[in-house]
């Protein structure tokens, strides 16, 4: 099976090693697309499939593809891509808010899987639900949730709705920890502790917690009350999130999200 892989940036490089580093795809057999020219020297010297400046020479050649731009340069693509489309490729779209019949409607395919990954996967850490057109098969939809799988976990949904809800917890959803992070940061350093200490101090606290929350069956709120002794410091903490609005202002952040993922899909207000 041939891949070729359009952008080569964040994701579209990702895809590239993840899918080099678990043996899926050969590299003679992974091409990636991309726009300019500066870029495909610099991914000619990482070794990461061949590289093409122009989508005649390679998309035909396309078993599987994946659209890897920002949503913002998606129109350009399909138009640049739509005369060389073949109605037997297997499109996997990354793309935050672009629907599937947006992809149907601009490449004039049918076989559209869309999926929402997140930044971890570039450590085998993500976290990615997909979901498909009709007229993508059984093992078609197999073979890319394989393929998904070497970035990390994936689960299939059933609407679009879980794609762009996706997109506002786990596709955006690192930057809301490494927010809070900065924030742990910041005041480890008011506390005296240097930059090295600080986040050493705030990361392993971070995965600790995620690690007791992942691997027992108690809920945020029981580990919360582990922590916090009776008249002690984790209440005295707990106690002024209280009297902010942070909790909401999470929620509220992650729902701006949501609405921009419709928006960019042409479906907000
Ligand atoms: N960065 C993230 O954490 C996540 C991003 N996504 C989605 O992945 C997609 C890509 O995001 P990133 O990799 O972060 O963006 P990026 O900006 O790092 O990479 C996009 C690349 O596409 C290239 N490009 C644009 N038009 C092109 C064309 N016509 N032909 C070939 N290459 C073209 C750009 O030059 C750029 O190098 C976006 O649609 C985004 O919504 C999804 C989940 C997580
Ligand atoms: O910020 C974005 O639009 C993309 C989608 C999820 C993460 N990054």
């Amino acid at each position: 099976m041939k891949i070729l892989i359009i952008g080569g940036g964040n994701m579209g490089k990702t895809y590239a090693r993840s899918l080099l580093r678990a043996h899926l795809v050969r590299k003679e057999d992974l091409m990636i697309l991309v726009r300019s020219p500066a870029k495909a020297d610099t991914l000619r010297t990482e070794d990461i499939g061949t590289v093409h400046l122009d989508a005649e020479a390679c998309l035909a050649a396309a078993d599987l593809i994946i659209l890897a731009v920002k949503p913002q340069d998606s129109a350009k693509l399909f138009a640049a891509l739509r005369p060389f489309t073949d109605p037997q490729q297997v499109y996997l779209s990354i793309m935050a808010g672009v629907t599937v019949a947006t992809i149907q409607r601009g490449l004039g395919v049918e076989k559209i899987i869309r999926a929402m990954p997140n930044l971890p996967a570039q450590i085998g850490l993500g976290m990615t639900s997909f979901t498909a057109s009709d007229a993508v098969t059984r093992i078609e939809l197999v073979l890319v949730q394989n393929l998904l799988n070497t970035t990390g976990k994936a689960i299939y949904v059933n609407t679009e709705h879980a794609i762009d809800a996706t997109t506002a917890i786990s596709g955006s959803g690192p930057a809301y920890v490494l927010y809070f992070m900065q924030a742990m940061i910041e005041a480890a350093s008011e506390m005296g502790f240097s930059p090295g200490e600080a986040e050493l101090l705030v990361a392993q606290t971070f995965r600790g917690a995620v690690e007791l929350q992942m691997k027992n069956d108690l809920t945020c709120a029981e580990w919360i009350k582990r922590v916090s002794s009776k008249g002690g410091t984790t209440e005295a903490a707990m106690a002024a999130f209280e009297q902010t609005s942070v909790f909401e202002d999470i929620k509220s952040g992650a729902r701006a999200a949501l609405a921009r993922a419709e928006e960019l899909g042409g479906r907000g207000n």
